[in-house]
């Protein structure tokens, strides 16, 4: 609980006309002074002190707004400290009290259009929501009313159902022509507990500052507003736009439950200087009443003695009734007129609000259990879990994807390693491969083995060659010889040849070794020639124990003949032999080799025809193997 007395401010409105200023000194608060002392100066005119009083009055203020003040100003010495109480828990009250025309609207509501010129009631809204927004550790609900007080009758101004007619309308103007008898009456009511409410009174859950604003303006295009002599748009009523904040700790069990009254009062005038009739007239006059018995209630609060607090004698104390005695930290702020014309008025406004500055307060921290308001807070704190839950959802399922991305990471890093060690196998046998390859003398050791045999082959082949037509000349010759010559010829002839076999045959035998493996056709080339000498030896013996057998010394030509020609066939046979030598390379032996081995091994088409093998029986193995462990899934 905090005791307090009402802090009253004085805000002076800025004189256009210099000439008919007031003279006032401000005396600024100090070390010896509490409070800010407005000192006014009486003009020149006797006839025009008050009461023959002295020329000057003092008054004291709990701080002095000057003329230059701006709006935030303002808002930063009343609002401020008001609404931070209410966000405490604590009632709160800023009410403007002043002769017409002196700035009370301007300094409440302002203009809400310029951000320069908006009054408290915007800048405490603005305040709030960015309070609550920089605390979201706590569960805030805030709900607002706009009541208007004309001719002693109380009006809902956000009034539901005519804000649905309006929306369904949609029209500005429908808006402002509508009348303030179709609007809702409020009433006091008073519970068994002696406790007042509102009935009537709609309190409207805001969430946020611009549907705030939004009520806050159709409220005040309701207001009554009339052109009087003082004022072009001198409101005709009391308003008061309440805030109503309850504040719940996250899972806390109790709330705090505060309100604020921002109160703009109908201007209190002197109905003789107004010259002011009818409909106005009546209005001032209860104006000045409600006024009047504001100041009593003030004035009976300062009675020490006083048993009983007059707060039923209108509606507006009956509001303000927490606000002036009761729980609330109330500030009170006097608008004054600096002109000289309205010295008595800012006199009379100066010494209100020195009574108002005596009231004390009991500022109590306000724990609710209204249910409302309690089951209000509750969904706002549902609302808010639910949302924690989703942003945790989120957090996790993120966490999840992570955890997931970790998995996926290192199954492909386990992926990436195994496939660098099949790179790195697989690069030893190209090295292998290569290594093979990179030994042309291998090659060339083969080629020029094949070049040997065939070499050896023809020389063989030739000296076949000349031996055959060394043995067929002297045939040829004995057509056009006699058969003496011709037998003493042969017979040095068959010497010969006889020589030339064996240096043959001895020949065969140092060449025999390259014919050794395959050449079978060698082998009957010999038997061939052997016939073919043999053919003719015996034919030769023939004719020396038959020296004169002239008919077959013609067959054995002949036999020599066909023998010479097997011979040449078979030099023609071998000649193909040699040449097919050429083409079987020893490196195609060996790759059909493996292929054949591969074969063999029941490797799969498919894959076989795909297998970058090299021709290197030793390595095409290990591809092999490597590629059958890959396709296995395993590791080589
Ligand atoms: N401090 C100020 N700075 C600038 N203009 C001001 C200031 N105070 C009041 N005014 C202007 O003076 C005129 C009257 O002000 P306002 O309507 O606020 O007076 P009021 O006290 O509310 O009068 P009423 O009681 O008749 O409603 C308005 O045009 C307003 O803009």
């Amino acid at each position: 609980m905090t005791r307090n007395t009402i802090k009253v401010y004085a805000r002076l409105k800025p004189q256009t006309n210099q000439q008919h200023s007031l003279k006032y000194r401000i005396l600024r608060r100090s070390n010896d002074r509490k409070t800010d002392s407005l000192v006014l100066l009486a003009p020149f005119k006797p006839d025009e002190f008050i009461d023959h009083r002295p020329e000057s009055w003092i008054f004291s203020f709990h701080r002095i707004i000057e003329e230059e003040a701006n709006q935030q100003d303002v808002f930063e010495n009343i609002g401020r400290p008001v609404i931070d109480s209410v966000l405490n828990g604590y009632n709160g009250t800023v009410f403007a009290y002043g002769q017409t025309g002196s700035g009370k609207t301007y300094t409440i509501t302002g203009q809400i259009s310029s951000n320069k010129c908006q009054g408290i009631v915007p800048r405490s809204l603005s305040y709030l929501f960015d309070f609550i927004k920089m605390h979201p550790e706590n569960i805030y609900s805030v709900d607002v009313a706009y009541l208007e007080i004309y001719n002693e009758y109380g009006y809902d101004l956000l009034d539901r159902k005519q804000q649905q007619q309006q929306q369904q309308q949609q029209q500005v103007q429908v808006q402002q022509a509508m009348r303030l008898e179709d609007l809702p009456r409020v009433r006091i009511q008073e519970d068994e507990k002696g406790k007042l409410h509102l009935k009537n009174l709609t309190f409207h859950n805001v969430k946020s500052e611009d549907r705030a604003m939004e009520l806050f303006l159709i409220g005040d295009s309701r207001r009554v507003t009339v052109d009087t002599p003082t004022n072009p748009q001198s409101s005709r009523s009391h308003c008061i736009f309440t805030i109503v904040v309850s504040i719940k700790q996250f899972g806390a069990n109790r709330y705090k439950k505060a309100k604020m009254h921002l109160v703009d009062l109908a201007g209190s005038e002197r109905v003789y200087k107004c010259e002011i009739s009818g409909t106005v007239l009546t209005e001032a006059k209860h104006i000045n009443l409600s006024l009047h018995y504001l100041e009593q209630v003030i004035v009976c609060l300062n009675q020490e003695n006083s048993s009983h607090i007059p707060y039923r004698n209108c509606l507006l104390t009956a509001i303000l009734r927490d606000s002036l005695g009761g729980n609330c930290i109330t500030t009170m702020l006097a608008t004054l007129s600096i002109s000289s014309v309205n010295l008595q008025e800012t006199i009379s406004t100066c010494r209100f609000a020195q009574r108002v500055a005596l009231v004390r307060n009991e500022a109590k921290l306000i724990l609710d259990h209204d249910l409302d308001s309690e089951n209000k807070l509750l969904q706002l704190e549902n609302e808010k879990l639910r949302k924690q839950i989703e942003e945790l959802k989120n957090t996790l399922s993120l966490q999840d994807n992570k955890d997931r991305h970790d998995e996926k990471l290192d199954y492909y890093k386990n992926l990436v390693m195994q496939r660098d060690q099949e790179i790195s196998v697989l690069l030893g046998l190209l090295k292998k491969a290569k290594a093979k390859l990179a030994q042309p003398e291998d090659l060339n050791k083969m080629v020029i083995k094949s070049k040997l045999k065939i070499r050896s082959k023809e020389s063989i082949a030739e000296r076949l060659s000349k031996t055959t037509t060394k043995v067929l000349e002297p045939i040829e010759k004995h057509d056009v010889e006699n058969n003496t010559l011709f037998e003493i010829k042969h017979s040095n002839l068959l010497e010969k040849s006889l020589e030339e076999k064996s240096i043959i045959e001895e020949n065969i035998e140092k060449k025999d070794i390259p014919f050794n493996d395959s050449s079978k056709e060698t082998n009957s080339l010999k038997q061939s020639f052997n016939l073919g000498t043999s053919n003719i030896e015996k034919d030769l013996e023939v004719k020396k124990i038959d020296e004169n057998v002239d008919d077959n010394d013609m067959s054995c030509v002949h036999s020599n003949e066909t023998s010479v020609n097997q011979l040449c066939n078979l030099i023609i046979n071998n000649d193909n032999l040699v040449n097919n030598s050429i083409t079987n390379d020893d490196q195609l032996i060996e790759r059909q080799h493996i292929e054949e081995k591969v074969k063999s091994n029941n490797i799969d088409n498919d894959l076989e025809k795909n297998l970058p093998l090299t021709g290197d029986p030793e390595i095409d193995e290990e591809i092999i193997a490597f590629y059958k462990a890959k396709r296995s899934g395993g590791i080589y």
